[in-house]
């Protein structure tokens, strides 16, 4: 019953549980609990004897694996003497085993006082591993020299030219900052860190490349300049490396990014008049009526922190925004799989000023509503994520619809172009994004054969040479601006098995912890 609960909570994705489970689950401690019921058959015997002496050695042994697991080697020293002078400083002797390995420090002096201190401790590195030399140690002596006075390049020469054991005579740091686990999604670089380049990056062995949606931990953030991270790759492993990292050199501005959409070109299924929409519009009121700050405030944040989140069963369902360059196949993917269970995946029914056909139903294709109603629910900020005008009619899809959906119980599907993205990954809504990418032009090609893409003019004719290079084209700018916001990616091959992975991917996002910006768990007053 016990390792039956223990399972459960390994689903729900609660911390330390799977380690316990497959130690619960371990032959070596069924094979113990045997030994123990045997034991108390046995009264006296000296076989019993034998078998206590052996189970205390192993508990030996693993209270030792306990203590080094959490790196408590520590002397557990007697308490200070409480009549000590107040200007004696409690002095820590260091010494470490350098096997041709840096030590992973940065040195700094403080210009006023010309005291020496270790700046950083570079995660995975000896000191660090060590657990004994912390950021913000005062160093006073390396190998018996004292250092005060020395130019932080003399002590590293000094620590570079030491072979063996190093000792280190140092007045810890009083108060320790704490680790408290701050994750972020890179948001907006251009390319990772040109570690070797940078003069002013303070270990430029500790640089490593990262591209934007990797997922990092921030390690230390003290330095105005830099800050420690360490990555987590795809599958989520930890990896014990380490970044330094400018966040100068990585915001991106609003113009960069209003150019990218004037020039991606808009979905020519016309479903929400979107080629028009710049027209009607104009792409700066259109940003401004969704974004406060008048750009794209998310995109121009160089990360944004991120938690894990496991979607619970009770609450609505999370959004699942479909988002892919026009003609890739965004919408057959959603209409498939909305046929395959239309009573779990549903779309928004949007808004429209333009007067119903005799066979459409208000609520139904559309709700129809007048342009001043429209302009209303413009203006009155019940935001539309995505709105555009086509023959003098106005088309939205508004957040209420899509809330509509998610509160019946089903999941909602919609596609969605770029600008919509800071309108989906909102705390209400909790847009899980699907990019559908193409694949390479020469598999397109061959798969689009026999399909049929919607021109501009309403009709549809076969795909043309030029219409997947400009999907290829479209995808390329799509993923290069706006990966960072992908919670999955689907290269739309064969379409079966896109709408395989289609399926697969909104079940995780249901059934899986995610990766979702910290705001949607913790809102902030803007959010
Ligand atoms: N994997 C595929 N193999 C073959 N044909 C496909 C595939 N995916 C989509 N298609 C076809 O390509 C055409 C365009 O697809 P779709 O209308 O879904 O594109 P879209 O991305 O929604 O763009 P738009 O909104 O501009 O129409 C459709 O005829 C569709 O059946």
């Amino acid at each position: 019953h016990v390792i039956a609960e223990v399972r459960g909570s390994v689903n729900k994705d609660i911390n330390g549980a799977e380690l316990l489970y497959s130690l619960l689950n371990a032959p070596w401690l069924q094979s113990l609990l045997k030994v123990e019921s045997i034991l108390h058959t046995l009264i006296n015997s000296e076989l019993k004897v034998r078998v206590h002496h052996l189970l205390l050695s192993l508990q030996a042994l693993l209270s030792a694996h306990d203590t080094v697991s959490l790196r408590d080697y520590e002397p557990d020293l007697p308490p200070l003497p409480k009549d000590l002078p107040e200007d004696e400083e409690a002095m820590r002797i260091v010494c470490l085993v350098k096997n041709n390995q840096p030590l992973g420090t940065t040195i700094r002096r403080d210009d006023v006082t010309g005291e020496i201190y270790i700046a950083r401790v570079i995660h995975g590195g000896l000191a660090n591993r060590s657990g004994l030399l912390h950021a913000g140690d005062r160093l006073v002596e390396v190998n018996g020299q004292p250092v005060f006075g020395l130019e932080p390049e003399q002590i590293i020469q000094i620590l570079t030219h030491s072979h063996g054991t190093i000792m280190f005579k140092v007045v810890p740091i009083t108060d320790r900052p704490v680790n408290n686990q701050t994750m972020v999604t890179v948001c907006a670089c251009h390319g990772g860190v040109q570690s070797h380049v940078d003069p002013s990056i303070p270990c430029a062995d500790a640089g490593m490349a990262f591209r934007k949606g990797d997922i990092l931990e921030i390690v230390d953030q003290s330095d105005t300049l830099w800050c420690l991270l360490k990555r987590l790759c795809y599958d989520q492993k930890e990896l014990w490396w380490f970044q330094p990292y400018h966040p100068y050199t990585c915001v991106k501005t609003c113009d960069d990014l209003k150019e990218y959409i004037d020039s991606a070109g808009f979905r020519r299924s016309l479903r929400l008049c979107r080629q028009r929409r710049g027209q009607a519009f104009g792409t700066s009121q259109f940003c401004t009526l969704r974004c406060p700050t008048g750009c794209y405030s998310l995109l121009a944040n160089p990360y944004e922190e991120v938690v894990r989140y496991q979607h619970h069963p009770e609450h609505p369902h999370r959004l699942i925004a479909l988002l892919g360059p026009s003609g890739v196949g965004v919408n057959e993917l959603r209409r498939r799989l909305i046929e395959i269970n239309p009573k779990v995946y549903q779309g928004a029914v949007p808004h429209t000023t333009r007067p119903p056909k005799c066979h459409e139903g208000s609520g139904r294709e559309y709700h129809f509503i007048s342009r001043e109603q429209f302009d209303t629910m413009v203006c009155n900020h019940r935001w539309f994520i995505e709105f555009g005008e086509l023959r003098g009619h106005l088309y939205g899809t508004s957040v209420d619809a899509v809330k509509d959906v998610l509160a019946s119980g089903k999941i909602c599907v919609i596609d969605i172009e770029p600008y919509a993205l800071e309108s989906v990954r909102t705390a209400e809504l909790r847009a899980y994004v699907i990019f559908i990418k193409p694949p390479t032009v020469e598999q397109m090609k061959c798969t689009r054969m026999n399909s049929h893409i919607i021109t501009n003019c309403y009709t549809s004719r076969p795909f043309k040479d030029e219409d997947i290079q400009e999907i290829e084209d479209a995808g390329c700018n799509m993923e290069q601006h706006y990966c960072q916001f992908f919670d999955h990616v689907i290269v739309n091959d064969g379409l079966q098995a896109a709408c395989v992975q289609l399926l697969t991917a909104v079940r995780r996002a249901q059934d899986e912890p995610q990766w979702v910006p910290t705001a949607w768990i913790r809102p902030t007053d803007q959010s």
